[in-house]
């Protein structure tokens, strides 16, 4: 007969926010820390609209260690999330659960294994960082679990051991990634700039461009540029050190027309380096350029800039508005160029904060097609139009750090067998 004392389960549930940068990440003098050649800072997206469920559980009835992303199971044997694991579990303290009568020693955290199952809700590995939300989600929702007595800077240096850009979803509003000196990446660790009411104002538009072509990861990319790109050197010690300094001072008197400046550049010469590495990298498409045409074209004609745009590795623009009026505007302008297919509905065409379709009064395929063109354009109207080129928009704001959820419904894991529901 099974040993009862053997039967429990202690779990934990967190939900971890994913996040943009607007002075880019691109290159490490480390890979197996990543650590990275430059300074970078993000801002966090809000969890309510692109963010990752985890549930962690331990129990003396697990004989490995075993993890399911969304839904399948995937193993745990790569290195990066040996790292983690092993980083966590070296700072696991004492942990008791009064209520099932469970006491699990310091030392015990070497001998017993975890299952982890996580929920991205938003694409995943489609240019949208889910590998930011999913590592910063596994070490917190572990950390918690196994007691671990350090706050988020220190556990942002594990996640960053997964992901790089991992580091700066530990916290809300905007962040910034501190390269660090040392050689065993202690001081490589994220730090809050201002949280995410600082600047509340600001919308946020992602157009998730149709794209089948397939991408170089980022990991790879940023390793051959650093290896064939002339420019890099000086990006990373000439240009982005002021940038840093510039983007920082921005922030913290919330004048767009420097963060929209910064911004775009930043963008513009992330995607410079990339051309510049041989062989040389694409990452942005046609869409992704008649965006940034559409954004400066308008961005001109106001006189002073009401919208940045900002593009990771892959062809989808992240667009941030000054407020919710140039928001709204900016989804007009949108909705105008890059009209859905037919077949499109929607409802699923403009997700996350819907709101603003209301405050353009759009509710059918009609309207969008009843649109007037934006006055900047009014010449060449019908050159413009490029059907079915987006797959969606998500509509969302700069949003809170990692939470923990409480509300045992939630958890991914069963309670009893912790296995995935
Ligand atoms: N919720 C998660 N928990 C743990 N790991 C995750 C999670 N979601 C994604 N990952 C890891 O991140 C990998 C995807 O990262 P990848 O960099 O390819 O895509 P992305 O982060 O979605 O896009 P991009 O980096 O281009 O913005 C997955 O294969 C998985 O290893
Ligand atoms: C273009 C970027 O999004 C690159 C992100 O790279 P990753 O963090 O995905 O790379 P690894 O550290 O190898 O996992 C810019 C950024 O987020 O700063």
């Amino acid at each position: 007969m099974a040993d009862e004392s053997q039967k429990w389960v202690l779990m934990v549930t967190a939900q971890t926010p994913t996040n943009i940068a607007v002075i880019k990440y691109w290159g490490k003098r480390d890979e197996n820390l990543i650590l990275a050649i430059n300074d970078s800072i993000s801002v966090t997206l809000d969890p309510a609209h692109l963010c990752t469920t985890t549930t962690v559980a331990v129990s003396p009835a697990f004989n490995q260690d075993r993890m399911w992303l969304n839904g399948k199971e995937i193993s745990l044997s790569g290195g990066r999330y040996q790292n983690c694991l092993r980083e966590i579990r070296a700072r696991a303290n004492d942990v008791e659960d009064k209520k099932k009568g469970v006491k699990i020693a310091k030392k015990d955290w070497e001998n017993l294994h975890v299952h982890v199952a996580s929920y991205n809700n938003f694409p995943t590995a489609a240019g949208l960082a889910s590998s930011a939300a999913g590592f910063a989600c596994l070490v917190y929702s572990l950390a918690k679990l196994m007691n671990v007595q350090e706050d988020n800077g220190r556990l942002s240096a594990i996640a960053r051991q997964g992901s790089g850009s991992a580091c700066r979803s530990l916290y809300g509003g905007f962040v910034k990634w501190v390269m660090g000196k040392e050689e065993n990446g202690s001081d490589s660790i994220a730090v809050p700039l201002v949280d995410e009411k600082h600047w509340d104002e600001l919308v946020i538009i992602i157009a998730v461009v149709c794209s089948r072509q397939k991408e170089t990861s980022s990991t790879s990319g940023m390793r051959e540029t650093v290896e064939t790109s002339a420019l890099i050197e000086h990006r990373a010690k000439e240009v982005v050190p002021k940038r840093i300094i510039q983007m920082e001072e921005a922030i913290q008197k919330r004048d767009f027309a420097t963060f929209t400046h910064l911004t775009c550049a930043d963008s513009n010469q992330f995607h410079a380096v990339c051309l510049d590495t041989s062989p040389p990298i694409f990452y942005m498409n046609d869409t992704s350029h008649r965006i940034i045409s559409c954004v400066e074209k308008w961005n001109r004609s106001e006189g002073t800039p009401q919208v940045a745009y900002t593009f990771d590795a892959g062809p989808n623009a992240v667009l941030i508005a000054r407020n919710r009026t140039y928001a709204a505007l900016l989804l007009q302008r949108l909705l105008f160029h890059f009209p859905p297919n037919s077949e499109t509905d929607l409802n699923s065409y403009v997700i996350g904060d819907k709101s603003l379709m209301e405050d353009i009064g759009i509710q059918d395929i009609k309207d969008i097609e009843a649109l007037p063109p934006p006055p900047e354009i009014k010449d060449k109207v019908p050159a413009q139009k490029y059907k079915g080129e987006i797959s969606y928009f998500i509509c969302t704001r700069p949003g809170r750090g990692p939470v923990l959820i409480s509300d045992d419904s939630q958890a991914l894991l069963h309670p009893n067998t912790g296995l995935p529901k």
